[in-house]
């Protein structure tokens, strides 16, 4: 995939246009301490610590395998589902080490959701698309009000509910790319997460739904901690408070978005933003 590599000077004007805040949340949601993961004998990452605060967007930048994905997928145990991988090292939400055997993984990824690269609806209809985990989950005892009114809210907090509401029952995959994705990211919302994980979540879509995406991720961050894998420095730049760079395994530094494109600390961060290398 292409990468925008766009200069300090252009990334300098977007923070002086946009007039970003400095994030303002001090409760740390998750944390991830001494990371490793393994894939068979192969070591990826490299023990990462990093803390994801409530309300707040961390952007996951640098090259392609450097492993922002791989970290990404331990904050839902999204790894568990690959044979070769194994994690080590701790990670907390709420303080409670999500590797603890009694912790349930299913009701871990309903309250850590996941939207992927490329929106992957269920084939079903919209409505089922969104009614599914709230059943799984129990959030409603199959009571059909209770139900519809969780589609509604879902699809209205990811800006979907005015274009779909007349076709509840069409198929979600007849949707644009762009719908899918907030379906993808509203089906998330219906079983009430606190984290949501997004990995590439706009590279399969066009600029306006990308647009729309980030203003959604931007409102989003209101009522969940949000964490973004982004090849798009752009886009880290629009809508992170943080944003971690990783280079070969390792998180080289991670800093409020601001001082990252501005003022990176390290070499490596810099050569990066700048386009030295990708
Ligand atoms: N399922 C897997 N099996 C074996 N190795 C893997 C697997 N997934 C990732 N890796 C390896 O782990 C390293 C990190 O990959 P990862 O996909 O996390 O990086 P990334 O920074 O997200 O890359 P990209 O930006 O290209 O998506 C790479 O060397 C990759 O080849």
């Amino acid at each position: 995939m292409k990468m925008e590599q766009p200069t300090m000077g252009a990334m300098q004007m977007s923070f002086d246009d946009k007039q970003k805040v400095s994030a303002t949340s001090s409760t740390i949601k998750m944390s991830a301490r001494d990371v490793k993961v393994f894939y068979g004998d192969t070591e990826a990452l490299h023990g990462i610590n990093m803390d994801l605060y409530e309300n707040e967007v961390v952007a996951f930048i640098g090259p392609s395998g450097c492993g922002k994905s791989t970290f990404l997928r331990c904050f839902n145990r999204m790894n568990d589902t690959i044979d070769s991988a194994r994690v080590t090292g701790e990670i907390l939400l709420d303080g409670r080490d999500i590797h603890d055997k009694k912790l349930d993984v299913v009701q871990l990824r309903a309250q850590v959701g996941m939207v992927f690269q490329k929106p992957n609806p269920f084939p079903k209809s919209i409505y089922e698309n969104i009614a599914y985990g709230p059943r799984l989950h129990g959030l409603v005892d199959n009571n059909k009000s209770d139900l519809d009114e969780i589609v509604e809210t879902s699809l209205q907090r990811a800006g979907l509910w005015k274009e779909v509401k007349d076709r509840l029952d069409a198929p979600g995959t007849g949707l644009s790319g762009g719908q899918q994705q907030r379906l993808c990211i509203a089906r998330a919302i219906a079983v009430s997460p606190e984290v949501i994980l997004m990995d590439e979540p706009c590279s399969a879509l066009d600029p306006i739904a990308t647009s729309i995406i980030e203003e959604l991720i931007d409102e989003l961050k209101g009522s969940y901690t949000i964490a973004i894998v982004t090849h798009n420095m752009q886009q880290a730049a629009r809508v992170s408070d943080k944003t971690g760079f990783f280079h070969l395994g390792d998180l080289v530094e991670i800093n409020e978005t601001r001082e990252i494109f501005t003022n990176p600390k390290d070499s490596r961060t810099e050569d990066y933003i700048t386009g030295r290398f990708g």
